[in-house]
Formats: C-alpha cells, sequence, structure tokens
C-alpha cells in the first residue's frame, strides 16, 4: 500500500495520532539504455519560503551529518476503539548520496514509517529531523514547504498524468516546484535520457511498458533536485528484469545527481543493491 492511499488526500483509516503531538503539530512520485546519461543541469527551485532550507555540502558526503534521524518514533492509530501500535520504537538515520532499503512483511509498518520520514505524518512519540528541522514539532505547512523543495516520491503504482506525455509529466513537476519556465526544457531532457528515456519523450503512459512509466515516475520526482527521495514499493508491480532497471537508475542517480533514496520493498532480489537494509517486524527494527 502507498501513501496515495493515506496521504493527506486520500485518508486510508484514521489518520489522526492517538497519542499526545506537539501544540503545533499538524502532500505532499529502460529501453534506450542507463549510458544515456547527460551531466547534470542545475535547477533552483524558487518557491518562496520564510522556511530556511538547509543543504548537504555535497562534496564532502563520506564525513557528513546524516541528512534524516529519526529516535524513537512510535505510531498508533485508533482502529474500533482500539490502539494499534504499528511503529514501536524507531532509530534510524540516512547519510547523504545512499540507497537504503526498509524491508518487511506487509503491515510491518514500513509506509507509516516512509510517512513520517517525508513529512506526510507525525509520530505519536519520538523525534525526526530532516537536514536538521524538526518535522516531529512543524506543523503541516513548514513541513510542506522543506517537502516541495527537498524530497521527492516515487509510488508503486506511478502516479503519472494519464494523457500527458512522459515530457509534460515531468515538466508539471517542474510547474509545481515552481522552478522558472526557462529552466524547464533542459532539466526535463537530462531527468528522462538519465532513466534511458530519450527515445520515449513525447509517449504518454499507455505507450510505455510498466518499466518505462516507473522511470518517468523517477524523472518526474528528481526534477525538482530534491536530497532525499522516497520510494513506496517502486519495483512491486514491475517483472524482475524492469525491476533491475529501476534499480540500476536508481543507483545512477545517487552519484550523478546526489540524492538519498530510502525505499520499502518485499522483494529479496533486489536487497543487495542496497547500501543499507533495515529489516522491519512488527513496528520495530530487527538485526539480522
Ligand atoms: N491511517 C491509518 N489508520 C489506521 N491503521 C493504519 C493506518 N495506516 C496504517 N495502518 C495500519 O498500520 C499497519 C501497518 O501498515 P503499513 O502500511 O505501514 O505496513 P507496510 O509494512 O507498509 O505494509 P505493506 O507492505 O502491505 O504496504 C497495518 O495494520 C495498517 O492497517
Amino acid at each position: 500500500m502507498g501513501w496515495l492511499k493515506r496521504s493527506a488526500a486520500h485518508t486510508k483509516k484514521e489518520t489522526t495520532p492517538t497519542g499526545p503531538l506537539p501544540a503545533n503539530a499538524g502532500d505532499m512520485p529502460v529501453e534506450g539504455g542507463l549510458s544515456e546519461s547527460a551531466a547534470g543541469v542545475e535547477a533552483v527551485v524558487r518557491t518562496p519560503s520564510p522556511v530556511p532550507i538547509l543543504q548537504p555540502n555535497r562534496n564532502e558526503s563520506a564525513v557528513l551529518e546524516p541528512i534524516l534521524t529519526v529516535s524513537g518514533v512510535e505510531r498508533s492509530f485508533q482502529v474500533g476503539g482500539q490502539q494499534l501500535h504499528v511503529l514501536k520504537g524507531i532509530d534510524m538515520e540516512l547519510q547523504p548520496n545512499r540507497l537504503v532499503m526498509l524491508r518487511g512483511r506487509s503491515g510491518s509498518g514500513k509506509t507509516t514509517l516512509l510517512n513520517m520520514i517525508g513529512g506526510l505524518d507525525q509520530p505519536n512519540r519520538g523525534e525526526i529531523f530532516f537536514l536538521g528541522h524538526p518535522f516531529h514539532q512543524w506543523n503541516d505547512d513548514k513541513r510542506t514547504q522543506v517537502r516541495r523543495k527537498r524530497i521527492g516520491f516515487i509510488f508503486q503504482s506511478f502516479a503519472l498524468m494519464p494523457l500527458l506525455s512522459a515530457w509534460e509529466n515531468v515538466e508539471l513537476a517542474l510547474r509545481m516546484a515552481g522552478v522558472p519556465r526557462s529552466e524547464w526544457k533542459p532539466r526535463v531532457q537530462h531527468c528522462l535520457e538519465l532513466v534511458g528515456l530519450s527515445k520515449r519523450m513525447h509517449h504518454r503512459p499507455f505507450e510505455l511498458s510498466g518499466g518505462e512509466q516507473q522511470r518517468v515516475a523517477i524523472a518526474k520526482a528528481i526534477a525538482h533536485r530534491p536530497t532525499l527521495l522516497l520510494a513506496d514499493e517502486p519495483t512491486a508491480e514491475l517483472d524482475s528484469q524492469m525491476g533491475a532497471q529501476v534499480m540500476a537508475v536508481f543507483r545512477e542517480i545517487i552519484d550523478t545527481e546526489q540524492v538519498t533514496i530510502c525505499m520499502t520493498t518485499h522483494d529479496p532480489t533486489i536487497l543487495e543493491v542496497a547500501d543499507h537494509v533495515y529489516q522491519m517486524v512488527d513496528g520495530k527494527f530487527i538485526t539480522t
């Protein structure tokens, strides 16, 4: 299941934390070949914001502070008059330029945690700092400002606009991020080349394979140059070959776009691609 089912616009069940929230607590995702990557093109997101957006120093990733720290995070939901404890004390860190996977059975709490990391939801207890910003304390408006500039989302079901071409889908993401129109063309072209779709730029989703659609979704998610990319089961609807292509694209964009990717998966065959795997069982991480 993904954010689409219970983001701000799509509440699945009950989304109000049942425990104490901070007083101010409160949007939100290879034919052609991977070798077609192009050099980076600067795209500056200019959405006005009173919240200072901290940037990691991209040249010193080996010695950098984590971009995200999660400490003692708990999350419960009120379901049928009972408390459902979904996250039971999560501690984790995301370092810059890494591919991190959350692995676990259905219902173990992976999506719930991803929603917290992305600022779509808040914990009942614990702390979440993203680039130094206290997501556990901030209201939805402040989290949204940071999210729009610094976080990209990828969904299991691709979440593309069906009547728009690949090019137009990526362009739409830049428009929504407030990137000046003059920067759209080179950035769209770069992102679609990066995911190996230079020969499919003007196809609409129904004219593309599942793997190609997911690569359009990746281009769309990285267009505004996020620091963190969150992907909820991005390979779940793909066969193993297309899934491998998506993972190869992830590795490529970590290097070329300087992004950290945190993704959930059930698929044991792709775990070896990860820099780090968190194994989740019943709302906690276990060491394997
Ligand atoms: N808003 C909500 N209200 C009530 N219960 C919820 C809510 N969101 C999630 N849950 C419950 O929390 C538990 C964990 O759900 P979650 O989607 O995080 O698991 P998951 O590990 O991502 O599963 P899957 O791999 O199937 O997507 C489930 O029992 C789910 O029904």
